[in-house]
């Protein structure tokens, strides 16, 4: 038996189909990646291609290493000399040897975006623009799209026209151009662009990658953009053997410039090309499938298709929807562990959400209840820099023992204090057998610290100002008023490689507001003192987890963007819920493109799950440390509702005792709902929407009725006022004094 035979028809057809171009267009999970390895084995071992003749290229480093593996397994012998890469690693490696036929020395550095940053800076003076009208960050971006669309300085100024800005964007690019030229770099985009120009103007060079690479294929093709279509276009004209594979219903990175028209115009490119559709998916089950085709067949702009299976119609998709967000992340954790009770594996589950801010509950509870996991393609909450350090204001604020957190902060943000001066410090503490901080304290004692003195010595006031107000303030309002203060926020902004990363820190902030927040609420209820030592006892708890082993199973965490060709037996998709998934963003342009390409994620998500499909979302979430409703995200409803489990949406709640029961009645709104939930998940849906509206009718207590609290006992209530998105409740309560609580968390009944 030969490795073809398990290959579908259609499947085979690709495999065989080696000269000519070929378009792979099809569904989630029917083979695609599959197909590809299986045709680079294919032409080496039965067409005896050379090896050195074929080129595969991925979207990610990390596919490109999965796809050399797959191939090693099928191959073997010669199988490394195949080129699998990205395209900005295959540039590289064209560039350093040709790029001296362009006129820049092959030994070129590539720059970062921190250098972009930092040359962007230089350019704006040199031409003489204003920085707080025309941020760095912008204009590298709308440079970044103009490489990407393949529009020279040149072009740009014939489009740019009268407009003031884009003559001033045009300006910088001229002049980053130049710099970057006299500096002998590339930026990430210029990878693509100068290899494109050196196809271009060198025929010689081209032809010799033309015979080279006989034989092309890439994956995930839906999104390349403009540039890097024009790179294969050049490759392939010589013998047109270029095979493409992607899924348009895939496309999720339109906001990087990936060009939907590449796959939608590729027969136009390159005619006679021969298309294959593969429909019959092999990943998921009939259900997962099923609710896939739903939502995405709510979306205009695409290539109709039906992806079909053999699989069994296997689990319901589970629906659960929660009071909390953490309640959700507490269902995950304990679905998890019944999983691995029943024999399953770490490795087996996967939890997708839209932000990477959304890992921190997941992180908490998985640290609290042992659980190995992994953030895949980002970084554990508390390792990320922003949270390190506000974090280590805070510990410096609360003790200034800690030195690395004192030396952490010192020139963050920027505040020109140099190495050298810090080192003297240090030098001086360790002489003294004294911590850094003190030693700032005691400048005068150091010697040959002069120049640095003022600096050092703002510093530490300010750090002393801010222990006072720690003293008086919640930690909520310290934390708020440091960011305000150092301008922390602006200097993120500034050296934001993206615009998008620059949201992504906030998001972070906030979430560590929320952190924040959740702490000082938590003791209220328990009728503790929120302390800053606390707080920072209590996340030391859940911080220290650098000590993965990497050979160690675990939980993989990832944004949808990061999940995609990846595939798990059991999927959980986190915070389905408006305002988050589809975000706020979206759904406030009103934008029709934009969603669609949410959809796109949200069908994403779904194709990855193999056998069980978890969506879930919360009611109510913590977002910039204040609580929100929300409701559920318009895309679940596009499920129909036989394909969904609902039945227990409410499972926490209704294990709970008769009296809780009770309890929860009274002080939640929506209560009545979510027993009529049970029946009529759609018409309750509805339901839920509205009372975020109406939720004050739920609270059946007034202000000097006698209201008991499960912790708290008996009290009176003293004032009801409209809080952000909940209503605040004060009760002098008893025994355990005056207590302002948010009603949907206090759970309040009236006592008769
Ligand atoms: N003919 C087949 N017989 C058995 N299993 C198959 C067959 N074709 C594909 N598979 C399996 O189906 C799963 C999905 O395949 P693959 O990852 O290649 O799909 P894909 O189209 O690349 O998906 P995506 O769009 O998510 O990237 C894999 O586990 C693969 O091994
Ligand atoms: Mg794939």
């Amino acid at each position: 038996m030969s490795i073809y035979d398990s290959l579908n028809e259609p499947q085979k057809e690709a495999v065989f189909h080696t000269d000519g171009p070929l378009l792979i267009l099809a569904g989630a999970g029917s083979g695609k990646t599959r197909v590809l390895t299986h045709r680079i084995a294919y032409l080496i071992e039965e067409k005896g291609i050379n090896p050195w003749n074929i080129l595969a290229i991925t979207f990610t480093n990390k596919a490109a290493g999965e796809m050399r593996e797959r191939v090693d397994q099928l191959v073997g012998f010669g199988s490394e000399s195949i080129w699998v890469s990205t395209f900005h690693s295959m540039c590289v490696r064209i560039l350093r040897r040709y790029i001296d036929r362009l006129g820049y020395d092959t030994a070129f550095t590539i720059y970062d975006t921190d250098d972009q940053k930092t040359l962007m800076k230089e350019v704006c003076k040199l031409a003489d623009i204003d920085t707080k009208v025309y941020k760095e960050r912008v204009i590298l971006s709308a440079i970044s799209s103009a490489k990407n669309e393949l529009v020279s300085p040149e072009e740009f100024e014939l489009n740019a026209g009268g407009d003031y800005g884009r003559q001033k964007i045009l300006k910088a690019y001229r002049e980053y151009e130049k710099q970057m030229r006299s500096n002998n770099a590339l930026d990430f985009d210029d990878l693509l662009v100068k290899t494109v120009q050196l196809f271009q103007t060198q025929p010689d060079v081209l032809e010799y990658y033309q015979e080279r690479f006989r034989y092309i294929m890439i994956d995930e093709y839906q999104d390349t953009n403009t540039v890097q279509f024009k790179l294969v276009s050049l490759l392939a004209q010589k013998y047109k053997n270029l095979c493409v594979v992607g899924d348009d219903d895939q496309s999720i990175y339109k906001f990087r410039g990936a060009n939907i028209k590449n796959i939608l115009n590729f027969e136009q490119e390159f005619p006679d090309t021969k298309v294959v559709k593969l429909e019959q998916n092999y990943r998921s089950t009939g259900n997962i499938l099923n609710a896939a085709n739903a939502v995405i067949r709510n979306n205009c702009g695409r290539k109709e298709k039906t992806l079909w299976t053999e699989n069994e119609e296997g689990a319901k998709i589970a629906l659960r929807q929660f009071d909390t967000a953490y309640d959700e992340a507490d269902f995950i954790a304990e679905d998890i562990e019944k999983n691995i009770r029943e024999g399953g594996s770490y490795n087996d589950n996967a939890i997708l959400y839209r932000t990477n801010a959304q890992s921190r509950l997941f992180e908490e509870r998985f640290v609290a209840a042992n659980i190995p996991y992994k953030i895949v393609g980002g970084i554990n909450f508390y390792a990320r820099r922003e949270i390190k350090d506000l974090l280590a204001y805070l510990k410096t604020i609360d003790n200034g023992q800690d030195d690395l957190a004192v030396r952490r902060i010192i020139n963050v943000p920027k505040r020109g204090i140099g190495l050298t001066t810090i080192n003297r410090v240090q030098e001086s503490a360790l002489e003294r057998g004294i911590g850094f901080y003190e030693a700032l304290k005691g400048l005068d004692l150091i010697p040959n610290i002069t120049r640095g003195a003022a600096k050092l010595d703002s510093f530490v006031a300010l750090i002393e100002y801010f222990k006072g107000r720690a003293r008086t303030e919640s930690i909520s309002d310290l934390l708020q008023e440091i960011i305000e203060k150092t301008g922390y926020m602006e200097s993120l902004e500034a050296e934001a490689k993206r615009e998008d990363e620059a949201h992504d820190r906030a998001e972070n902030i906030d979430e560590l507001l929320n952190k924040i927040a959740a702490y000082e609420e938590n003791c209220e209820d328990m009728g503790e003192k929120a302390t800053l030592s606390g707080f920072l006892e209590e996340v030391a708890l859940v911080a220290d987890i650098d000590s993965l082993d990497e050979e160690q199973e675990y939980v993989v965490l990832m944004t949808l963007h990061s999940a995609k060709g990846l595939e798990f037996p059991n999927v959980y998709m986190a915070g389905m819920e408006d305002g988050l998934f589809p975000s706020y963003m979206t759904i406030s342009s009103g934008d029709l493109e934009e969603m669609e390409e949410e959809r796109r994620l949200c069908y994403v998500g779904i194709t990855r799950a193999e056998e069980k499909l978890t969506v879930s979302c919360a009611r109510m979430r913590m977002v910039h440390g204040e609580t929100q409703y929300n409701r559920m995200s318009r895309f679940l409803k596009e499920i129909p509702v036989n394909l969904l489990d609902t039945g227990e949406v409410f499972v926490k709640k209704a294990e709970e005792t008769e009296k809780e029961k009770t309890v929860f009645a009274a002080s939640n709104p929506y209560f009545h709902a979510k027993k009529s939930f049970k029946a009529q998940p759609f018409s309750v849906m509805k339901g839920a929407e509205q009372f975020a509206a109406s939720k004050a009718k739920g609270l059946d207590y007034t202000v000097g009725d006698r209201v008991r609290h499960l912790k708290f006992g008996e009290g009176i209530v003293e004032n009801i006022a409209e809080g952000g998105r909940d209503y605040e409740v004060t009760v002098e309560f008893d025994t355990a004094g005056r207590k302002k609580m948010f009603a949907s968390f206090a759970k309040l009944v009236k006592a008769e």
